[in-house]
């Protein structure tokens, strides 16, 4: 559940009163997302989401995400639009925790997505790309490959326990990628966690897209690779080249890939299945006792991993370089 702080309705009261959104009606938590509080507040003016930030979010870094979510959708995308209250802040405290009032978006996530979710995504993705670029705030992706090795080593010890074998295989990973991480690909502000979860569809049409928690400044076709795995993989662990080519595909015709990109991919894919590799594994090896929380996966990821090591080009893919690089 995430709800982790409570809130009075003095507290509430009093924090709704600072913005133009007339009074309460209704109040309540949200169970889904493990990061930060979230609630469905309704007032007299609609629905909106409010969002208490818990510790695994620097408050310093706030300042980034809100001005991320408040520049895109000036820009026409969907996503939660963070209101100003009366004293144009869209940053304030609620139960001592930094907080923010954001728009309500309509739809579902997709528990299994089609080739035409995958379309729709890899369209909204590019738009969202090409309506960052003249952000002036960046933030440093903490997960891509200067940041893995560390991470792995809260987990090496204790890493054969998951599955024999496999802090030796994630050690000759690492080896791999920290020697040819491309570094001179096209960068810009990216979602950096863009899984079913976080899109929403209203039939197969995409309505927005959520939780800008992990955004950051990176390669463009990182954000397209943590897709491929997220979005084009089955329940079996089979990889679906048709989702992946209607996500390509719905990418490159809002933003075509350069031929370095191109070439990068499979590379891309297997550092993005890495990297949630080694947050699964080491949030699998910390569950308190006792917790309620259900940590992911980290095998599902280990799988990915294997089947990029194994592709030799994009078109693996299902990506047809005649077709799409500029
Ligand atoms: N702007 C929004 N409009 C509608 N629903 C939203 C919005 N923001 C969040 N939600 C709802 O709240 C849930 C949790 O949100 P979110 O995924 O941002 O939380 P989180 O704790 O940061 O998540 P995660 O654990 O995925 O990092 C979502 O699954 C969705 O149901
Ligand atoms: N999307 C991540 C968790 C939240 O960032 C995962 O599936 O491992």
């Amino acid at each position: 559940m995430a709800v982790y702080t409570d809130v009075t309705d003095e507290e509430l009261h009093a924090f709704v009163a600072q913005y133009d959104i007339g009074s309460v009606l209704a109040f309540k938590g949200i169970a889904e997302g493990v990061e930060n509080s979230n609630f469905l507040l309704h007032t007299e003016a609609g629905y909106f989401i409010l969002t208490l930030y818990e510790k695994r979010v620097n408050p310093a870094e706030l300042p980034y995400f809100i001005g991320l979510m408040e520049h895109l959708a000036a820009a026409g995308i969907s996503c939660p639009t963070p209101l100003a209250n009366l004293d144009s802040e869209t940053l304030g405290t609620l139960a001592g925790k930094p907080a923010a009032i954001c728009t309500f978006l309509n739809g579902m996530s997709v528990r299994r997505a089609k080739a035409v979710h995958c379309q729709g995504l890899g369209n909204a993705m590019a738009e969202m790309h090409l309506a960052g670029a003249d952000f002036t705030m960046h933030r440093k992706n903490a997960l891509t490959v200067d940041g893995w090795r560390p991470l792995f080593d809260l987990s090496q010890d204790r890493a054969d326990e998951v599955c024999h074998g496999l802090a030796a295989e994630i050690e000759r990973e690492l080896t791999v990628l920290e020697e040819r991480w491309p570094r001179d690909l096209p960068v810009g502000e990216i979602h950096a966690d863009l899984f079913t979860d976080n899109v929403f569809f209203l039939g197969e049409e995409l309505s927005g897209i959520i939780d800008f928690y992990f955004a950051c400044t990176d390669a463009f076709a990182y954000d397209v690779a943590i897709c491929l795995n997220a979005w084009c993989f089955e329940a079996d662990d089979s990889f679906n080249v048709t989702k992946a080519r209607a996500l390509l595909k719905g990418y490159s015709s809002v933003r075509p890939f350069t031929a370095a990109e191109f070439e990068a991919l499979p590379l891309l894919a297997r550092g993005s299945a890495l990297r949630f590799l080694l947050t699964r594994l080491y949030d699998w090896l910390s569950v308190p006792e006792g917790a309620l929380v259900t940590p992911k996966d980290p095998m599902e990821y280990l799988k990915k991993l294997r089947f990029h090591r194994h592709v030799t080009s994009a078109r693996d893919y299902g990506l047809a370089l005649g077709d799409v690089v500029a």
